[in-house]
């Protein structure tokens, strides 16, 4: 067996013969030309996924089409060479769907020494927009660094750590002429945009201003700089098969001064590319050496 193959852990997985990707669309003929993957990138929008995959084919094969890509009314993803750039849609069930369907393909196509990475948007917790977010772990509601999922009807509770070097690797990824900052801390990941990330413009709510300045202070308290939807998804499920996985997510509104970004289009659409940056400067240092 090859060091660092992709394994998983589904006793089951050997028997089934006509197994399918269901959500991903991809046949079974297709799985061996994915052997070469080294690095899976998510994001939440499949613009955003197809940006990144753009200016990664412009850096590494000099900017001819897009040649493996397929978007459905699901997901899209995208292929430049060893990157495989994959939507995953608001939210853990969303992204928990992809996910299974990418590690599966991954493991099918006997892919080695994989590293996956989520490019987001996030709130920031004191925290000005335009910082980039390098998360060190996500907690949930409950503020364990828990990904609580469910099994046969019960709760499934996964550690939510980030891998400590492709951490590192992607903070020392800046360059010195970079507009932006970039920083680590604990990530705040809930399931709901309004009242669970302590919001007063859902459509109902429970709370008083003075509750959420006590809820949004507990997270400072805790550590936590920013607050998003996926990353204990992404990290819980990585760590349950073994692959290297870390979370960088650009801030858009600062939610101490705010509920919603007040940046202009234009600032919002830089802000996007912040952490794209980022980390396509990553996956293009590791690929040269
Ligand atoms: O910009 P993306 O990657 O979608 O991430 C963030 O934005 C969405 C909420 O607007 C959630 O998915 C949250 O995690
Ligand atoms: O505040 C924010 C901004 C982006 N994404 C989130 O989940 N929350």
């Amino acid at each position: 067996m090859c060091a660092g193959r992709v394994q998983l852990p589904n006793p089951h997985l050997d028997d089934e013969d006509g197994d399918y990707l269901m959500h991903l669309e991809i046949p079974r003929e297709k799985w061996h030309l994915f052997n070469d993957i080294k690095f899976v990138c998510v994001g939440g929008t499949v613009g955003r996924m197809e940006e990144l995959a753009k200016q990664l084919n412009e850096s590494l094969r000099g900017g001819t089409d897009l040649e493996d890509s397929f978007v459905n009314q699901r997901y899209g993803w995208f292929k430049v060479g060893p990157v495989l750039c994959v939507s995953h849609g608001i939210g853990t069930p969303s992204l928990s769907v992809m996910l299974h369907e990418v590690f599966k393909l991954l493991y099918r196509a006997e892919c080695t020494d994989v590293r996956l990475i989520r490019i987001g948007t996030c709130g920031g917790v004191g925290v000005r927009h335009g910082t980039v977010v390098v998360s060190t772990g996500a907690i949930t509601p409950g503020f364990e660094p828990v990904y609580v999922t469910s099994s046969l009807g019960e709760p499934l509770r996964l550690p939510t750590d980030a891998d400590t070097d492709l951490r590192e690797e992607l903070v020392n990824s800046k360059s010195a002429d970079d507009y932006f900052d970039v920083i680590s801390g604990k990530t705040f990941c809930t399931e709901d945009f309004y009242q669970g990330q302590g919001r007063i413009d859902g459509s109902f709510c429970d709370y008083s201003k003075e509750d959420q300045r006590r809820f949004l202070q507990k997270l400072q308290e805790l550590g936590v700089v920013n607050i998003e939807m996926e990353s204990a998804g992404v990290l819980g499920m990585a760590g349950k098969v073994g692959i290297r996985a870390a979370v960088v997510c650009v801030v858009i509104v600062n939610r101490l001064e705010a509920e919603l970004p007040t940046a202009t289009p234009d600032e919002m659409r830089e802000f996007e590319d912040y952490p794209i940056k980022l980390v396509k400067r990553y996956i293009i240092n590791k690929l040269s050496n």
